[in-house]
């Protein structure tokens, strides 16, 4: 494999100082694909004070924001020029297919590129000051040294969305992927080395949540934390980011609902309600895992489900024709089958799935099939937690208002979808939607330009547009007074 199996701290190519090493898994066999560094808390240190150092001391938060940008957008020129060797080293670490990756990889590009534009366009404003003789304005300024740590889902699109951000706003960085998929993010720091990134403003620790991730999360030298993963991680990495009070953005799950109406385009709602759940095997945060389905058609949509379940082809991410690659992990697969186990005995109906295939050939990999209850209802775990897999629940409504009654029933707040011909009812339903995105005859589309983040317990803080960039950013009123003059007050 054509990639530096290292961390980047200082400007260099390092090993574990422990000399550990971790073995990195393909789910679609278990073969060892790479030997990295296993960090600890010794490396996070090591690369907070070069983040710190580079931030106190150099150059990068002076210099001037075209030209950070022009290495931002450069980075996105060179994702592009190996488009294919990163979908490549994603699909074996993850197990998703290469036309899943190859997307990815021109999203991420896309990112790059977008915020390498933007680093220029914020210069501040003027404030027209209720004082004479003064001048007001408002600034924004790096934040400083930003941790920042990613989940195995999607590895180099959420790191995307952190690096691009915080360099172009002149913030120096230590970042933290899941330590199951690291590769393609060690292949963008590689990258941000080539276009000339300065030694100490990216550093890059490979290791676990509990050593390199606590460590980032709770170090005094850390002025911002930006973390990508689980409500329950999430939480933990609020609590210590307390301890120096630093600012915090929070990318969390999500347990997101699809309102299917009977006067939905009935085939295209049925395409995309697959699409937005079984796409990288339900991974995916914003899946939209609850069906809510109108009683009119519930039976007919329920039908038509299953039948193209059936045929789904599931396999490696390198053949052509595979539709749903593996789960990550055994760990993973194992909490998979225990929330299928849960549904059941909650009474829900299993229409389909609920076990591992048996192909021979699928033996070696995390493979699960495509599971589909019916007859769910709002108490039922499979309908209340995440389950991060290839598992769609389907609940029945009767009106606009109890769809959205049944939607809004939840402790996260990501994202949703409505699919409806009638443009009033959509927008009435979209309006009181309590979640960060909703899609109106689509779902899990995003881009660049668009914020992405979630209400209630699905995160804090936007990624992604103007409020992506403005997370890395502190704002500083300065005030000048033209004529000062004593007051003689005292
Ligand atoms: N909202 C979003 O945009 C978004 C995007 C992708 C994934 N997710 C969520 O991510 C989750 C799946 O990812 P995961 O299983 O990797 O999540 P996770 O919370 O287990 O791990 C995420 C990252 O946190 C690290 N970590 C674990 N314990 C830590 C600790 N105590 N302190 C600091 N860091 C720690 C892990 O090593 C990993 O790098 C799902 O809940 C999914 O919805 C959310
Ligand atoms: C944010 N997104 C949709 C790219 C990945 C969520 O897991």
């Amino acid at each position: 494999m054509n990639l530096k199996q290292q961390q980047y701290i200082n400007g260099e190519w390092v090993d574990a100082q422990s000399g550990k090493k971790r073995s990195i898994i393909n789910p679609y066999n278990q073969e060892v694909i790479a030997e990295v560094p296993e960090g600890d808390e010794k490396d996070a240190r090591a690369a907070i004070a070069a983040a710190r150092e580079a931030f106190d001391e150099g150059d990068w938060s002076w210099t001037p924001a075209s030209e950070r940008g022009e290495l931002v957008t450069k980075i996105g020129h060179l994702i592009e020029r190996d488009q294919e060797e990163l979908a490549y080293l994603e699909s074996l670490d993850t197990g998703k297919t290469m036309e899943e990756s190859r997307g990815d990889m021109e999203d991420i590009a896309g990112v790059f590129r977008y915020y390498g534009e933007l680093a220029d366009k914020e210069g501040g404003e003027l404030i027209d000051a209720p004082v004479k003789d003064s001048v007001s304005k408002v600034v924004r300024e790096p934040v400083g040294v930003c941790g920042q740590i990613t989940p195995w889902n999607y590895p180099l699109l959420q790191a995307s969305w952190k690096l691009a951000p915080a360099l172009a706003a002149g913030n120096t960085l230590v970042m933290k992927p899941s330590e199951i998929t690291p590769l393609t993010t060690i292949k963008v720091f590689e990258l941000m080395e080539e276009v000339g990134i300065p030694a100490g403003v990216v550093n890059l620790v490979l290791g676990s949540g509990a050593t390199v991730g606590a460590e980032l999360s709770s170090h005094d030298d850390v002025d911002l934390i930006s973390f990508t993963g689980g409500i329950a991680t999430g939480k933990k990495i609020m609590q210590s980011a307390s301890g120096n009070v630093k600012n915090l953005a929070l990318e969390l799950g999500g347990k997101n609902p699809n309102i299917i109406f009977a006067d939905a385009d009935f085939e295209t709602a049925v395409d995309q309600a697959l699409n937005g759940v079984f796409f990288h095997a339900g991974q995916i945060c914003s899946a939209g895992t609850r069906l809510i389905v109108d009683e009119a058609i519930h039976d007919d949509f329920v039908h038509a489900l299953v039948e193209r379940v059936k045929n789904f082809k599931l396999g490696s991410g390198f053949e052509q024709d595979t539709q749903m690659g593996p789960l990550i992990s055994a760990e993973h697969l194992a909490k998979v089958e225990a929330y299928v186990e849960a549904g059941v005995k909650e009474g829900a109906s299993l229409v389909v799935g609920g076990r591992r295939p048996e192909d021979p050939e699928l033996q070696q990999g995390f493979f699960y099939l495509p599971t589909i209850f019916t007859n769910c209802t709002t108490d039922m775990t499979v309908v209340q937690e995440e389950g991060f897999g290839p598992v769609i629940t389907v609940e029945k409504f009767r009106s606009e208002k109890e769809a959205v009654t049944l939607a809004n029933d939840s402790i996260y707040g990501l994202a949703g979808g409505v699919w409806t011909m009638d443009i009033a009812k959509a927008e009435r339903c979209a309006a009181r939607m309590r979640m960060g995105t909703v899609w109106i005859n689509d779902f899990n589309l995003y881009f660049p330009h668009a914020p992405w983040g979630g209400f209630k317990q699905s995160g804090i803080g936007r990624e992604l547009g103007r409020p992506g960039l403005e997370e890395y950013t502190e704002t500083k009123h300065i005030f000048h007074n033209l004529k000062p003059e004593p007051i003689h007050w005292f």
